[in-house]
């Protein structure tokens, strides 16, 4: 089953001789619990389609389909439902509540959706993520690379159809962002969760089961050698 498709996606800033085409007609499917890294030179466009796939900007062309519903046919109060819903973001700043503690930050999309929390589940993903002695410190007492973890715990805790991570180990030194990126592959693994994760660094887009390579707004696909 395909979770992601994107079709024929454009994007272009600007007017004029100061316009860029960041993205230049992107065709893409990603199955159902694959975990896919995409690389690319600074510039060549990654930040810009994983915005575009998560619905935090509107294409100039194209089409893309979450799940099933195009997004290009939700109004703006039905995309930002879909996105709480269907999609869990993971970016390079950890984005935390700094007086919640982690139990607090990790269920806390659940409870603005007013979902049941599943705390089996919840505590299944903090003892992979090795965050169960650390549930009721608050952000300020945890290094980066558990503040990390917890980002990746919270947005796991919807199963989203789709994790979109950008650069999620950018401020991690090398070991614990091979630590981080390792459990998440684990957590994808489990759950079968589907990710698609920006990162700079090739020895951690390794880690992913499909490398997509974007130069200048296009895809170049290239397949991990097995
Ligand atoms: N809001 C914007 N307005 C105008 N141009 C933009 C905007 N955002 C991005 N761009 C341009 O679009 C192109 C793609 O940018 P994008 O941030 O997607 O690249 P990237 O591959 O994520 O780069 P990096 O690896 O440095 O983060 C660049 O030329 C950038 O300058």
């Amino acid at each position: 089953m395909n979770i992601l498709e994107v079709k024929g996606l454009t994007k272009v800033y600007g007017k004029g001789e100061t316009q860029v085409r960041a993205l230049d007609g992107i065709d893409l499917t990603i199955e159902k619990g694959e975990f896919a890294a995409i690389v690319g030179s600074s510039g060549s466009g990654k930040s810009t389609f994983l915005n575009m796939v998560g619905g935090l900007d509107i294409p100039t062309g194209g089409e893309v389909t979450v799940d099933g519903r195009k997004l290009q046919e939700l109004s703006d109060d039905e995309l930002t439902v879909f996105r709480r819903r269907k999609i869990g973001f993971i970016f390079q700043q950890y984005n935390l509540i700094p007086m919640l503690n982690v139990w607090e930050n990790i269920i806390l999309p659940l409870k603005l959706d007013g979902k049941r929390v599943d705390e089996e589940y919840i505590l299944e993903i903090t003892g992979i993520l090795g965050l169960r002695e650390k549930q009721k410190s608050i952000p300020g007492q945890l290094s980066g690379g558990q503040q990390q973890r917890v980002a990746i715990a919270r947005a796991l805790a919807a199963k989203p159809a789709i994790v979109l991570a950008d650069e999620p180990t950018g401020n991690l030194d090398s070991k614990t962002s091979q630590d981080v990126l390792g459990l998440l592959k684990i957590s994808s693994a489990r759950y079968r969760q589907t990710i698609l994760m920006i990162t700079h660094n090739e020895e951690i887009a390794q880690l992913a089961d499909r490398i997509l390579r974007i130069e200048d707004g296009r895809l170049v696909k290239r397949q991990v050698e097995e």
